[in-house]
């Protein structure tokens, strides 16, 4: 077999494991298969996950089902305001002889074999916190007990509910894009699901929810090489790269391009910044993973699409004066930037 033959059977081989992964999720997790194909997406893209939602709709039981159906090394903390960065790295103790001892703390457990590390509540700590794990994300390695530790592997998912204000702390706007997804998480709407959860005891019961899903469906290992595979594989037509540019072109600069969104008068101060070339790479990126789980090696529109308000709204800085509307504002625009960029 030559080597294209080889890799398109590869990347074959692999999509089917990640349909095993999506439906191993999707059988605990009910009534969230956007959600979980977007997840998917980040996890073959290698991008870090911020999931946000309502209380108690599920957003721990889904990161805990993908960390569990995914396989590798996994760590999960939960942010406390009294929580210190170096809670992540060490923690010290008086053993039973009486002596200090210092053993590795959550990110240094597993070595550099850490897969998914699984930031719960992450409002809830404080920005120190955050600098460390944003650090870690971007660099994917961390100086400690004199030496570097490198993790090639890993991945961040964090989530974080969106009705708490008290004794919280948001991240940093300018550090938000080592987020590839920031997604929104919402309560199935569907009247037979939310029965479902409401009277089936299998879905009152986390931890039992979680131990019967089938582990290990993706190795970690090999996550990278297909990651890259998949992204030399799937071809952008001359059509589809002019569309990205004219999607980006019209959410930095709506005015120019003729968007008008209610109640905003200056619209040309709207949008400061932050569609940067990183996060339109990281939005190409997302897409074409899309485009491979979908069969094709060629990206379309709606790829696209499909992936936009996910791993762009984030990225995206307002006027101040229009931040405190921003739930509003950001899909608003993303919306009419598609109806107003005419699609190839
Ligand atoms: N779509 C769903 N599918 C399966 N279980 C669900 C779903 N939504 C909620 N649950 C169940 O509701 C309970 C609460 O879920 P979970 O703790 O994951 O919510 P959460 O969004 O992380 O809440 P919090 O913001 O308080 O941390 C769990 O027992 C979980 O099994």
């Amino acid at each position: 077999m030559n080597d294209i033959r080889r890799g398109d059977a590869m990347l074959t081989d692999w999509r089917g494991a990640a349909q095993r992964f999506e439906a191993a999720v999707a059988g605990a997790v009910l009534g969230q298969e956007p959600i979980i194909r977007l997840v998917t997406i980040a996890v073959f893209a290698r991008g870090h996950v911020l999931l946000e939602g309502d209380v108690g709709v599920g957003k721990t039981t889904l990161l805990r089902a993908v960390a569990r159906a995914m396989g590798g090394a996994y760590e999960r903390v939960e942010g406390t305001v009294d929580m210190m960065p170096t809670d992540l790295v060490y923690h010290t103790y008086l053993a039973e002889d009486g002596r200090p001892r210092v053993e590795p703390g959550p990110v240094l457990r597993s070595s550099e074999d850490l897969a998914i590390f699984f930031f719960n509540e992450i409002n809830r700590a404080r920005p120190q916190v955050h600098a460390l794990l944003l650090r870690l994300m971007a660099e994917r390695s961390l100086t400690a007990f004199n030496r570097e530790y490198r993790f090639p592997q890993l991945q961040v998912f964090a989530d974080r509910n969106r009705v708490e204000r008290e004794e919280t702390f948001e991240l940093p706007a300018a550090a938000r894009d080592r987020f590839l997804m920031e997604i929104g998480m919402e309560a199935p709407r569907d009247p037979a699901t939310r029965r479902t959860l409401a009277f089936d005891p299998r879905f009152h019961d986390t931890d039992g929810l979680i131990g019967g899903i089938p582990t290990a469906i993706l190795d970690p290992v090999r996550l990278g090489g297909i990651a890259s595979a998949i992204q030399h594989g799937v071809r952008a037509s001359e059509a589809i790269e002019a569309y990205v540019v004219a999607l980006w072109e019209a959410l930095v600069r709506p005015q120019t391009a003729g968007i008008r969104l209610p109640g905003i008068d200056d619209m040309a101060g709207l949008v400061q910044g932050g569609a940067s070339p990183r996060g339109v790479a990281a939005l190409v990126r997302a897409a074409r993973v899309r485009a491979w789980l979908e069969e094709r090696d060629w990206l379309v529109p709606e790829d696209i699409r499909a992936v936009f308000v996910p791993v762009m709204a984030h990225r995206i800085f307002l006027e101040p004066i229009h931040e405190l509307r921003r739930a509003e504002i950001v899909p608003a625009l993303c919306r009419s930037v598609f109806e107003t960029v005419p699609a190839p």
